[in-house]
Formats: structure tokens, C-alpha cells, sequence
């Protein structure tokens, strides 16, 4: 009989997101608060007596993927590492648009290794196996394994310190005619700093506190350095603007390119929601939410 288990892989926003100087291996330390929002999609795997593998994703239809897409290769190293064949049928129903800064493409791949684990059972890898698989898929696959809803991430992805979420509300804002390519991302950010000295701005610790406090106060603490060398500027300012008229925080989440908004109070994102629906119409694709608790 085939097993079929399946489990929504949730987006999340970086509410801060420091960079550092690379590594020399080229990848970056960050020093983020990641939070989990409540826009997912859904995947299902079926685990079938034949030996055959097949993934399709709905939805994605647009991006030219650049070698597997990261179900195909969660799975695959899973299995290669597990020693068990490659019987599957993954199916993905994609919600989370691509290159938004949302990580939908990682927390996709962290739900195959957490369906794969669940399957598993007594048999599923360690932690170590497990992390050395979420790294080698991408730099954010591991706080989505992590489990945790909000967290600060240090490293390239991999340093976990889990954070108390809180209930607050989000409008997210994506533009249909452009997304950002992370590697490019990096790559701009570089070329803007021309090697000088960075520094990571606020700890741990005290980004950790500024989250306690009402979102309408984090504009002068937190901050995203890739706005700095964001394109389509005054498409974002004009975001800004509608915030600066309202009780909460903005920016871009991770590498862009999509903006949100996150307020403690629901009627001032129904505002901004209201706002960028009428002003912007189908330029964007947006959606009113709340961070996943
Ligand atoms: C910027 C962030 C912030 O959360 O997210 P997104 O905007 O992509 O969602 C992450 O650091 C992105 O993580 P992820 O999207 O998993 O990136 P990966 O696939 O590992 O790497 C893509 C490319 O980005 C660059 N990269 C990525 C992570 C990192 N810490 N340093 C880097 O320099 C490298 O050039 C790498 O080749
Ligand atoms: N399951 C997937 N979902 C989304 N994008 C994927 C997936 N697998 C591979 N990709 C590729 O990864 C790139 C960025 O993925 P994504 O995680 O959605 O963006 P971001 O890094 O901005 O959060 C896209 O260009 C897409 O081609």
C-alpha cells in the first residue's frame, strides 16, 4: 500500500537581516531575525512500492530552474544518505511566489526532509546528517528545519537561536514584473561596498529585545542591508511612503524582492492592504496575513 504524508512548507520574512564580509568561500555571515508567515505551500509525498521518482510542481512554472529544484534534491541526498531507494512521488502546490525573499523554495526542501524523517521513523538520519543535507540544499534550509517559528540566524544560515513569536499582523507585497536572484543580490552588495570594513550592527541579544516592542518602533533599530543596493527604487519608496503614514514596520525581506509591512495593530495593515491594492491594482500580487505562532 502506498504512505502518503503530507504538511504545508510556511514562507518567512527576515525582519532584520545583517551582512557581513564574505567568507572565503565566497557565502556571506548574516546576523537575521527570521519569522515564519502564515503563506505556504503545500506538499504531499507518496511513498510507492515501484522504483520510480517523480516531482510536480504547480506553479512555478515561470522560473527557469537552474539544474533540480530543491525537492528533487532534498530527496535525493535523503535517500542517498538513508540508503534507501528513490520511491517517491512528490507533489507541490506552490503558493509562495520564487526569488521574494521568502524562502519558499528552501522551506519546501526542509518539509521533503521532515516527510522523509516522519516516513523514517526509527530509521530516520541523525541531527548531523540531517543538518549536513539541509546546508548543502541552501543557506536557509536549516532554520526551516529548525521547527521554530521565529528565530535569530547567524553563519550562513546554520547558527539557530530560537526566539518567542509573537502575534502580529502582515501585509506582504510582491511586483509581478521583476524578482531578485539571491547570488546577484550578494554580488551588487559587494560591488556597493567596495571592500570596506562592514560591521553587523545590533547583537543576538538586542535584536532579540527590539522584536518585544511594538513594530512601530523598530524602524530606527532593525534594518535589511540589502536595501541599500535594491533596484526599482521608486517603486519601493512608494511602499515607504505608505507606511511612514502608518503605526509599524517595513522593508524588503531577504535578497528582495518582495516588502511587507507588520503592525501589532490588524487595521493599520487592513489600511496599508487597502492601499496597495488600489494603488498598485495587478502590478503586485499581496496578501493580508499574520505571523504563524
Ligand atoms: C538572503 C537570504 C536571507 O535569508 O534569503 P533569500 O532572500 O534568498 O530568501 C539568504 O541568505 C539566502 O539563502 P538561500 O536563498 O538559501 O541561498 P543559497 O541558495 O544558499 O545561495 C545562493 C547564493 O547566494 C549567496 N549567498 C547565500 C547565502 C549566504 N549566507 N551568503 C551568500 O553569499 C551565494 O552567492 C550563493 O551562491
Ligand atoms: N521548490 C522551489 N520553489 C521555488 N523556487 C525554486 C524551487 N526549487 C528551485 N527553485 C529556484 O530557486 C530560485 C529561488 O527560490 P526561492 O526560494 O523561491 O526564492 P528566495 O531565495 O528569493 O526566497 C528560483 O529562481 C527557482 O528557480
Amino acid at each position: 500500500m502506498d504512505t502518503i504524508l503530507a504538511r504545508p512548507a510556511y514562507a518567512k520574512v527576515n525582519l532584520h537581516l545583517a551582512v557581513g564580509q564574505p567568507f572565503p568561500d565566497g557565502y556571506h555571515p548574516i546576523r537575521s531575525l527570521f519569522a515564519l508567515v502564515d503563506l505556504f505551500d503545500d506538499i504531499a509525498i507518496t511513498v510507492t512500492g515501484s522504483r520510480r521518482f517523480k516531482v510536480e510542481v504547480t506553479g512555478l512554472e515561470a522560473f527557469q530552474l537552474n539544474g533540480e529544484d530543491t525537492l528533487t534534491k532534498a530527496a535525493r541526498l535523503w535517500c542517498e544518505r538513508a540508503h534507501v531507494p528513490l520511491s517517491l512521488h512528490i507533489d507541490c502546490k506552490k503558493r509562495i511566489p520564487a526569488q521574494a525573499g521568502l524562502g519558499g523554495g528552501s522551506s519546501d526542501a526542509a518539509t521533503v526532509l521532515h516527510l522523509l524523517q516522519e516516513y523514517a521513523s526509527d530509521d530516520a538520519l541523525d541531527e548531523n546528517n540531517l543538518a549536513d543535507i539541509a546546508l548543502q540544499v541552501g543557506s536557509d534550509v536549516p532554520f526551516f528545519l529548525s521547527s521554530h517559528c521565529c528565530a535569530i540566524v547567524t553563519g550562513r544560515g546554520e547558527g539557530i537561536t530560537p526566539v518567542e513569536t509573537r502575534n502580529l499582523a502582515v501585509c506582504l507585497v510582491m511586483p509581478i514584473s521583476f524578482a531578485t536572484s539571491t547570488s546577484s543580490a550578494y554580488f551588487r552588495l559587494d560591488e556597493i561596498r567596495g571592500g570596506d570594513f562592514v560591521t553587523m550592527g545590533p547583537t543576538g541579544d538586542e535584536i532579540a529585545e527590539v522584536f518585544k516592542k511594538s513594530p512601530a518602533v523598530w524602524n530606527s533599530l532593525l534594518y535589511n542591508d540589502f536595501q541599500q543596493g535594491v533596484e526599482h527604487q521608486a517603486f519601493y519608496s512608494q511602499l515607504e511612503q505608505l507606511r511612514s503614514a502608518c503605526n509599524g514596520y517595513s522593508g524588503l525581506t531577504g535578497s528582495g524582492a518582495c516588502w511587507f509591512f507588520v503592525s501589532d495593530d490588524q487595521r493599520q495593515v487592513q489600511i496599508v492592504f487597502d492601499e496597495v491594492v488600489s494603488r498598485f491594482g495587478t502590478e503586485v500580487m499581496s496578501w493580508k496575513t499574520g505571523l504563524v505562532l
